[in-house]
């Protein structure tokens, strides 16, 4: 089966690999779209996201859909032919972390196209059928790869608890914060802003009907909100670009007795905030890590057309263009670029 490896930093090899067999409790999926993550195009670039580093050739690609086309003899409900989206991230099952339900934070999780385990830019995958979610005739394989992006936005809102008629704002419009921005709608927040430094992120998200777009280049982010706000701050800040002073300017703009949720790495280790700050106006703040429980939710939103997340795909490429995918990927206004395979 044809699987592009990256063999170094920059370097793609396509290669001929043996398909796998399903397990007892797996499903063989022929791989139909694959997105193309931040992550990959950062693994791609540098070959490394902080302490995981690609030293072994490395299958990237982890936000994907497809067709189950054979099933291990213990699975039950699902059968070759269904259409499914497969979560990337299995836990162990075992741990205090997942015994507490708490599944996305096992240590021992076997994710998709972090080093050491291979990803979905690969024409077939096996997987546990229990992280495999069949697709309604009416979600595309697209938005079924595009339930990953989604549900780091479901989780950072439920993090959030972000709720009917709340102010959020998104910092950061990429990818991750235009899918925080659908989920916070689907709460029922009513007014959402987001803040980037590219234009052409901020004139996107404007398209996508943003209520307020600030180019914090240009634009003083906190007289912007106050103005907005009546002085009163966001309800619930949500950070999604990992620049350390985009994480700074959270606590600034956050209402007394909102909530601040981290979604973006930050580039830097230590970012100072100012604990008192914190305390006198207490602000919550959360670290929202991938998600848990959320591809349910994220199928049932884009059937009933609650969100849009095929939108944000800007091209489709095959596998056999992958090195042009990830060359068009790198440009900051690109939005989302998909791999389509086996079509
Ligand atoms: N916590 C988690 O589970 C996850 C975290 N991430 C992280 O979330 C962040 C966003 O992911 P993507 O959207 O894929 O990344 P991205 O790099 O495509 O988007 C980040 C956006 O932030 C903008 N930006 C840069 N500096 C800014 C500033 N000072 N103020 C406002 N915007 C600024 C960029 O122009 C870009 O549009 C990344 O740091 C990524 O590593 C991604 C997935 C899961
Ligand atoms: C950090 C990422 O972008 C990636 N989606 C992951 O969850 O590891």
């Amino acid at each position: 089966m044809r699987t592009a490896v990256l063999v170094e930093p920059t370097e793609f090899q396509l290669q001929d690999r043996e398909r796998p067999e399903p397990g007892p409790d797996d499903v063989l999926v022929a791989i139909r779209d694959v997105g193309i993550c931040g992550s990959d195009i950062h693994y791609y670039e540098h070959g490394r996201i902080g302490d995981y580093v690609v030293d072994e050739p490395l299958v990237l690609g982890h936000e994907s859909a497809g067709e189950v086309v054979e099933t291990g003899e213990n699975v039950t409900g699902i059968t070759p032919g269904n259409r499914v989206t497969l979560e990337p991230g299995v836990p162990c099952r075992r741990c205090p972390h997942c015994k507490r339900g708490d599944y996305h934070l096992c240590e021992d999780v076997v994710f998709m196209a972090t080093p050491p385990h291979d990803g979905s830019f690969v024409e077939y995958v096996t997987w546990p059928a229990d992280f495999a979610y069949e697709l309604p005739e009416t979600v595309s394989s697209i938005e079924g790869a595009l339930c990953e992006p989604l549900s780091v936005g479901i989780h950072a809102c439920r993090r959030g608890d972000v709720g009917a008629g709340d102010t959020v704002l998104v910092t950061g419009g990429g990818p991750i914060g235009l899918m925080i921005v659908e989920a916070a709608r689907a709460a029922g927040a009513t007014n959402v802003i987001v803040t980037d430094v590219v234009p052409g992120k901020l004139g996107f998200a404007r398209e996508r009907g943003v209520d307020l777009a600030v180019n914090v280049t240009e634009t003083d982010l906190e007289a912007a909100i106050n103005e907005y706000t009546d002085g009163l701050g966001a309800d619930v800040v949500i950070e999604a670009s990992g620049a350390p002073p985009s994480i700074r300017s959270t606590l600034d703009v956050v209402r007394r007795g909102g909530t601040v949720v981290l979604v973006g790495l930050a580039s830097e280790a230590t970012v100072p905030i100012d604990v008192l700050e914190l305390i006198d106006n207490e602000i919550d703040v959360h670290g929202s890590f991938r998600y848990k429980n959320t591809y349910d939710v994220a199928i049932d939103l884009l059937t009933d057309g609650a969100v849009d997340v095929e939108g944000i795909v800007d091209f489709q490429l095959p596998l056999d263009a992958i090195d042009d995918a990830f060359q068009r990927a790198i440009d900051p206004d690109v939005v989302k670029g998909m791999i389509t395979i086996g079509k």
